[in-house]
């Protein structure tokens, strides 16, 4: 019997080109087989208007796929890391995490080369907590207004002149085929990334095991030992993609270097912590914990009940 398998994914052209790379991948190992991909809209995409930390719900933007994998509808879900809650839903699991994409953030711009050359009062549109922070501790001067949508749709407002820059993943931009569009590329001092960015989640079902076993090659051991770190510090501190948390991990040699951070919105307190070590799990934890012990907990609850 020959094998065929549905994929999940959202419909947005960023989301359905991580699908279609897996299903590339998927076809390497076993050409022939027939890998159909189904596109859903979640409700982080219907919801465009308010603001996504302001919508409460995590998972927002898997929530409807995960529906559909739970239902047997599909039979495998691609996130982006990042849109994933901390913890999966019953019989739930990620089972793979692809190589990394370029984990930084971009500065993209039609008028200034380089986030130093923003005037005061410079708009710079982004929706993230976590970018809003990061640039406000460094630029206290600027201002950051809210701006949601699809890659195209960022890139669209900003060339109408609604904002004078921008920050996006650099995945994001790299896999839709407009690296072009990237004015700085944000060293990780500047702007630690999401947990998770620019790395891609395979779901599936815990009991699917000839899901499984199709798509356990399609790992990247490095990759998945770094975003277990990093998920394991966002477990602890009850984070998502909605909070002004960062948090990187990057291997030196043998040991695992990861770094966390937590701000408040307005940039004026940044909390950082790092540790090295071999075991993922433990790092973030250890992380997370010294995070706590400067306050972290106090500001995510700040955040979360305004
Ligand atoms: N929250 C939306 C989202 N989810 C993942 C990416 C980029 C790709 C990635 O980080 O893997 C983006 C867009 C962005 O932040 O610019």
């Amino acid at each position: 019997m020959p094998h065929s398998l549905r994929i999940g994914t959202r419909a947005s052209p960023l989301a359905v080109w991580q699908a279609e790379h897996v299903r590339a991948a998927l076809l390497r190992l076993h050409p022939g087989m027939a890998v159909e991909i189904i596109t859903m809209t979640t409700s982080g995409d219907v919801l465009l208007e308010a603001p996504l930390h302001a919508l409460g719900g995590k998972g927002l933007f898997v929530k409807e796929i995960e529906d559909a994998l739970q239902q047997r509808r599909v039979d495998v879900a691609v996130h982006s890391m990042k849109d994933v809650p901390a913890l999966q839903p019953d019989g739930l699991e990620i089972v793979a995490i692809m190589a990394r994409e370029d984990v930084r953030d971009a500065f993209v711009s039609n008028t200034f080369l380089h986030p130093d050359a923003l005037p005061v009062g410079a708009r710079v549109g982004s929706s993230s907590l976590r970018r809003r922070a990061q640039l406000l501790e460094r630029y206290p001067h600027l201002r950051v207004d809210d701006l949601r949508g699809n890659v195209a749709t960022r890139l669209r407002r900003l060339d109408e002149g609604h904002y004078d820059a921008i920050i996006l993943a650099a995945a994001g931009l790299k896999r839709l085929g407009l690296p072009d569009r990237i004015t700085h590329l944000l060293d990780i001092d500047c702007s630690l990334p999401a947990v998770g960015q620019g790395a891609i989640g395979i779901e599936a079902r815990r009991d699917d095991g000839r899901t499984r076993e199709l798509l356990a090659p399609l790992a990247d051991a490095d990759t998945q030992n770094c975003v277990l770190a990093e998920r394991s510090m966002n477990r602890v501190l009850g984070g998502d993609c909605q909070l002004p948390v960062a948090a990187l991990a990057r291997w030196q040699g043998p040991q695992m270097l990861l770094r966390g951070l937590v701000a408040t919105p307005d940039g004026r307190r940044v909390l950082h912590a790092e540790a090295r070590g071999s075991d993922p799990v433990a790092l973030g934890m250890a992380v997370a914990a010294a995070l706590v012990a400067q306050g972290a907990a106090e500001i995510i609850e700040d955040v979360r009940n305004p």
